[in-house]
């Protein structure tokens, strides 16, 4: 039996699929309400179906994870034989981050050579290294200059080890001994490294866990593409047991993690009624979402509702807003924009501000400079008198256990996949294998439009702009060429004086 993945996907066949009529999405939506498995969740129905944005495409996105909503309070029981029966590892996945300053080409390198960042039409995929090359040269005085500001590199290594270690330590207090490993996409230790290390302890059932709450293609799904790669080349991954939690925004612990800070932030400000909550996420390209079926939008603006209702459960009833932040290149982003918002903001006579980065756990390089520097600046230029920062949640003790309870219930599903697939779906967390995950949106995606455009036929924003780019770049050659030889049309054309043969 060369591959578990396989199995599944035929047995996946004869089982009932979920389709994707709204009628079916409230049949989920229903059975998420069902007592006995939501624990204290209270949240009604009608908002979060609201929350989710039940749109053909989206519905069409969330087939595989339709009950990603189910909250739990309590460890589901683990019987001792997943504990027991081989050795267990958590793969964390991450973006990683530049440690030097010279580091900063190179990780950009990386990200843009990643095609669910940039997606090149079939055609000119042979470009994508040297444009990837070109890309980041072209960018790296820029963010060198915000790495620079913040202690000459990202924070993102440590945090993600510290977050390792206390996720190690808490899941040997609830009685599951597991090693945590780290695989970042785009810097060290990359996931590759991770894998090897994961070879090298003989573990056999692995779950593997993004650190992003909300799930994206440019995130989530590139680190998965990039695990299915790996998997796919290795006799001993092929066989290895594995599941994957592919977001957990919705689970109390986080929800409460993210409450409490919140809670605690507001106590700093002398009207703390008063003052606008501003989440801030990192955008995606919006074609990502409208066009590539990212459920990334959808999530987010779930989450957000959470957490507000969270509040309110503890009688904070601020008012709230979401936007989005971090745009890079000349294409549309999701919207409002962070700074846009800001400004209208402080145009509505907002006074107090506070901002909370929501899409990552970690502090990085968009919270500590992009809004405690940037976005303050303008805030304050804008007419805001008031402002504060939620920190990210790091290693907060609810969030980490609340972490590790979300390994303990994707524990029984660890290589009883095919047997697994229905029962993965109604589990407490949302499951599902790298391949199963990676095809839902890949089957919606016959061209991933790329968030720093190329080129794109007709004569749409993104193309004018690219195409005005290329026909400045061949004047400018063809300019310098004429000067330098004294030769060429406009040299003809006696636009410029024809260089005279010079006799010594
Ligand atoms: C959920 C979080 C993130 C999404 C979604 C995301 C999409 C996305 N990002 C870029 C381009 C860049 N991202 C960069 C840094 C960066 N991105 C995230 C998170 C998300 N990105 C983090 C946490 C970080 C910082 C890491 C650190 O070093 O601290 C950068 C580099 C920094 C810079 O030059 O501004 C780029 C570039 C795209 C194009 C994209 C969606 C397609
Ligand atoms: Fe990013």
């Amino acid at each position: 039996m060369k591959n578990l993945w396989f199995l599944e996907l035929i047995f996946d066949r004869t089982l009932p699929r979920v389709n994707c009529s709204n009628e079916v999405a409230s049949h989920v939506v229903l059975h998420m309400e069902a007592p006995s498995d939501v624990g204290n969740s209270s949240i009604t129905m009608s908002k979060r179906k609201r929350a989710f944005g039940w749109s053909q495409k989206q519905s069409l996105n969330k087939e595989s994870f339709p009950l990603r909503a189910l909250m739990t309070s309590s460890t589901q029981d683990t019987p001792a034989s997943f504990v027991n029966d081989g050795k267990i590892g958590v793969l964390l996945l991450n973006l990683g981050g530049p440690e030097t300053l010279d580091d900063v080409q190179p990780f950009l390198f990386n990200l843009f050579a990643d095609p669910d960042i940039i997606r090149l039409p079939r055609l000119f995929r042979f470009l994508q290294k040297p444009l990837a090359q070109f890309i980041s040269v072209a960018r790296a005085p820029k963010s060198k200059e915000g790495y620079a500001s913040i202690g000459g590199g990202s924070p993102l290594r440590q945090i993600t080890d510290a977050q390792a270690t206390e996720l190690r330590k808490a899941l040997y207090e609830k009685n599951v001994p597991a090693e945590v490993y780290v695989g970042m996409r785009y810097w060290h230790p990359f996931t590759e490294e991770a894998i090897e290390e994961i070879k090298k302890d003989g573990v056999n059932k692995l779950v593997v866990l993004p650190l992003y709450p909300q799930f994206s293609i440019s995130t989530s799904g590139s680190s998965l593409r990039l695990l299915e790669s790996i998997f796919r080349e290795d006799e001993y991954l092929v066989n290895m047991q594995h599941t994957v939690i592919p977001s957990w925004y919705q689970r109390e612990g986080y929800i409460k993690a993210m409450a409490g800070l919140i809670e605690n932030e507001l106590k700093g400000f002398t009207k703390p009624e008063k003052v606008m909550i501003f989440f801030s996420a990192h955008g995606v390209p919006l074609a990502y979402v409208e066009e590539a079926g990212d459920p990334y939008k959808a999530e987010m603006e779930e989450c957000v509702d959470l957490i507000m209702e969270e509040l309110e459960r503890r009688k904070i009833n601020n008012p709230y807003t979401l936007a989005y932040q971090s745009r890079v290149g000349p294409v549309e982003w999701l919207k409002p924009y962070t700074d846009q918002t800001i400004i209208e903001l402080g145009q509505k006579g907002v006074k107090s501000l506070l901002a909370v980065p929501i899409s990552f756990v970690s502090e990085h390089i968009e919270t500590l400079e992009e809004i405690d520097v940037e976005y303050k600046e303008l805030a304050l230029e804008s007419g805001i008198v008031e402002w504060g920062r939620v920190p990210a949640l790091g290693c907060e003790p609810t969030f980490i256990r609340d972490l590790a309870d979300a390994v303990i219930e994707s524990l029984p599903y660890v290589g009883a996949m095919a047997v697994s697939n229905l029962e993965a779906r109604q589990s407490l967390v949302p499951l599902g294998s790298v391949e199963e995950l990676l095809a839902t949106y890949d089957s919606q995606r016959r061209e991933l439009p790329a968030p720093v455009t190329v080129w794109e036929w007709g004569f749409t924003k993104s193309a004018e702009t690219w195409n005005g780019r290329a026909a400045m770049l061949a004047v400018i050659v063809l300019l310098f060429l004429e000067v330098s030889t004294g030769e060429g049309f406009l040299h003809q054309w006696g636009v410029l004086p024809l260089q005279l043969p010079v006799f010594p």
